[in-house]
């Protein structure tokens, strides 16, 4: 069916190209050609250029551009959208085909419902959506006349300038046009972005290229050509010289020209890269391109220096790298740096105003006489003991087979005493404990940090991280203290539930800002004793232990939904796992020898089959108030089982002290695991 045009329509191939065209050099025009092919061919062709200038600011790292930029706030995926509007976009590898850049115009596609070809290319799995997130949020801001900021990263290669970061920050730009197209048998999302201060030249722009014509010189009369469609009465605008097709995805003409599919090479009609959008106040963006925090952050304010924000990162004054808070006190540009390369000298210390209780307890007299709990049927329900450790409460979960957790419940009267829980808060907060935050070894996405900070006390330890380890000897008085507290605690309940006591030689300090907490992980290196003692000082949190994904489904994950993961070898078929009776069953069999291995295997596939895999439910859910002990004791426990811990105000700490076994260790640093306690540093248990 051929296009119906409307009454302002011209031939837009007939017209001239107008001033506030960026003039191009011919590697450009070639880019201009968007075969799917085609830019792979110009891309090797082409020497690649020098940019002009540099980014207003940039990282090597996703995880820090993400935390230092809020109009950026995505660690995977092109656009960064919060509800219905896209703040960010980032220009990388898989623009797709019919992408183009220049200095002052961008035309990508948007991201979502791909795979990669076994050629790593990237192809839509499924037709995008005019529903989805995605693109209501690109739209949302075309409408609402929102910036939108644009990041380029250097595996972009359809501009084909040798960029200096791996992150780049561009600039404001407005989003001019959103539509579809066909690509292979499915269809996607594009959109044009303009840039949106015409005015100075892009610091992208090709090294010694001419400066863009001045406002008042330009043209803002072009306009893209539009064209109403004879089936569907939807306008589409003209994007390519070889004609105008429909780009409604709805309607039977989509992505055709005069009734036939459009040919493979594409190339962009001028008036749809020329023309430029008059100036208008209303399109602004939300945030600054480089937000400075740090100018907002009162350093006097008590309340600041532990709030969620000041956590955030922050763009180096000095260089403009985007770097992350892994320090307590505050950020260190050199800290971040990739292996390398030149540091930076800039850092900025907090002045650290020590946090008061009274800001992180909700207690009317910060603390009860006595806790009063009220057990949530859906968990594991304890065994109270009000007499044995008066004036402790004490609360056993025992896990059959598995181990127990005991939780000595503080109360007013043990916190408020001298060098108890409320000075120690205090006194952790002075002086400089050496506490960092630490990248996660087995992290989905690299470089993630730790959302706690930490630093190690006594025999080297590795958790979730690798932390280096300071000996007792340099210990603060505060923590020896807190040894003595740990040390008493894992002893009483150790000797209760008739184990061994081994006195913890280790002592690691978590020190948790508002809204950080730590995620499921088991304390079960194969260097560590049975018990492990944990004080909580300053905000209240909630500490979850559920079992292992493996052992509570009898095998471990797969992707494929339906799919059986790798049976357990040696399934320990735990209370409460999933088909626990006829896994034991099944188990008895085998061990009885009245079925084979092949059948004990084929029976336990056959029974998961079909169920998707899922985490196990919540089997204890602990309060932990400030100056309670929490002893896990049991290898088991924390083979089958893991924990996380969520504190809820500005400001907790805890501190958890195990023993490891010494030949486990650098004969060197075994003497950091040595020390001795004054009279008053040991604990009585009051
Ligand atoms: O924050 C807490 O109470 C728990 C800390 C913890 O799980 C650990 O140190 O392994």
């Amino acid at each position: 069916m051929s296009p119906r045009t409307t009454a302002n329509r011209r031939k837009a191939t007939d017209r001239p190209v107008r001033a506030g065209r960026i003039s191009k050099t011919k590697k450009e025009q070639a880019l201009i050609k968007v075969s799917p092919k085609g830019l792979k061919l110009v891309e090797s062709e082409n020497p690649i250029e020098q940019v002009c200038g540099a980014p207003p600011a940039w990282s090597e790292g996703r995880q820090q551009l993400c935390d230092a930029i809020p109009w950026f706030r995505c660690t995977q995926g092109a656009m960064y959208h919060s509800e219905g509007f896209c703040y960010g976009f980032l220009i990388d590898a898989d623009g797709g085909i019919r992408s183009y850049i220049d200095e002052e115009i961008i035309v990508t596609r948007i991201g979502g419902c791909c795979t990669k070809d076994s050629e790593g290319n990237l192809v839509l799995e499924k037709n995008q959506d005019p529903g989805t997130a995605l693109v209501q949020s690109i739209i949302g801001s075309q409408e609402s006349k929102l910036a939108v900021g644009l990041v380029i990263g250097s595996n972009n290669k359809v501009l084909n300038r040798r960029l200096p970061h791996r992150y780049n920050i561009m600039d404001w730009f407005r989003v001019t046009n959103v539509w579809f197209e066909k690509l292979g048998q499915k269809h996607c999302v594009k959109v044009r972005f303009e840039k949106l201060n015409l005015a100075e030249k892009s610091w992208w722009a090709a090294k010694d290229s001419p400066l863009p014509l001045p406002l008042q010189q330009r043209n803002f009369e072009t306009k893209m050509e539009s064209i109403m469609c004879q089936s569907c009465s939807t306008e589409s605008p003209r994007i390519y010289n070889e004609g105008w097709m429909c780009l409604d995805p709805s309607c039977v003409d989509f992505w055709r020209i005069e009734n036939v599919s459009p040919p493979v090479e594409l190339t962009f009609h001028s008036d749809f890269l020329n023309f430029r959008s008059p100036p208008d106040p209303a399109v602004q963006p939300s945030y600054s391109l480089v937000p400075d925090l740090l100018s907002t952050l009162d350093e006097n304010a008590t309340d600041v220096s532990t709030s969620r924000i000041a956590w955030k990162g922050i763009v180096c004054p000095m260089c403009f790298k985007c770097i992350r808070r892994t320090f307590w006190q505050g950020w260190k540009c050199d800290d971040d740096s990739v292996l390398g390369q030149e540091s930076c000298p800039f850092q900025k210390f907090m002045n650290m105003t020590p946090v008061s209780l009274r800001v992180v307890l909700d207690h009317f007299e910060l603390a009860p006489i006595k806790r009063a709990i009220l057990f949530d049927q859906k968990f594991s329900i304890p065994e109270i003991d009000d007499i044995s450790f008066f004036p402790y409460r004490k609360l056993t979960y025992n896990l059959e087979g598995v181990g127990s957790i005991t939780h000595f419940v503080s109360n007013r009267t043990i916190n408020s005493r001298k060098n108890g829980p409320d000075d120690l808060f205090v006194n952790l907060q002075r002086g400089d404990l050496g506490l960092k935050r630490f990248r996660i070894q087995s992290s989905l996405v690299a470089g993630t940090l730790t959302s706690h900070f930490a630093v190690n006390y006594g025999m080297p330890y590795k958790y979730v991280v690798s932390v280096d380890s300071k000996g007792f000897d340099e210990a603060p008085e505060a923590m020896l203290r807190t040894l003595g507290r740990l040390s008493w605690a894992t002893e009483k309940a150790v000797m209760s539930s008739g184990g061994t006591y081994l006195p913890p030689n280790e002592l690691l300090t978590l020190g948790y800002f508002e809204e950080m907490k730590i995620g499921f992980h088991d304390d079960g290196e194969s260097s560590l004793g049975p018990s492990i003692a944990t004080f909580s000082l300053g905000a209240k949190a909630t500490m979850l232990v559920r079992m292992k994904y493996k052992y509570f489904n009898g095998a471990t994950r797969r992707v494929e939904s339906n799919a059986v993961g790798n049976l357990l070898q040696n399934d320990p078929v735990l209370k409460d796992c999933k088909f626990e009776a006829e896994r034991r069953e099944l188990k008895e069999e085998f061990n009885a020898g009245e079925i084979s291995q092949e059948d004990y295997d084929d029976s336990r596939r056959a029974l998961f089959k079909g169920h998707k895999g899922k985490e196990a439910p919540t089997t204890i859910k602990m309060e932990l108030h400030h100056g309670d002990l929490v002893v896990m004791h049991g290898e088991n426990l924390q083979k089958y089982y893991e924990h996380s811990v969520i504190p809820e105000n500005k400001l907790r700490f805890a501190l958890t002290a195990r023993f490891v076994k010494p030949d486990h260790v650098n004969a060197n640093e075994i003497k950091k695991g040595e020390f001795s306690l004054t009279p008053d540093q040991i604990y009585d248990g009051k």
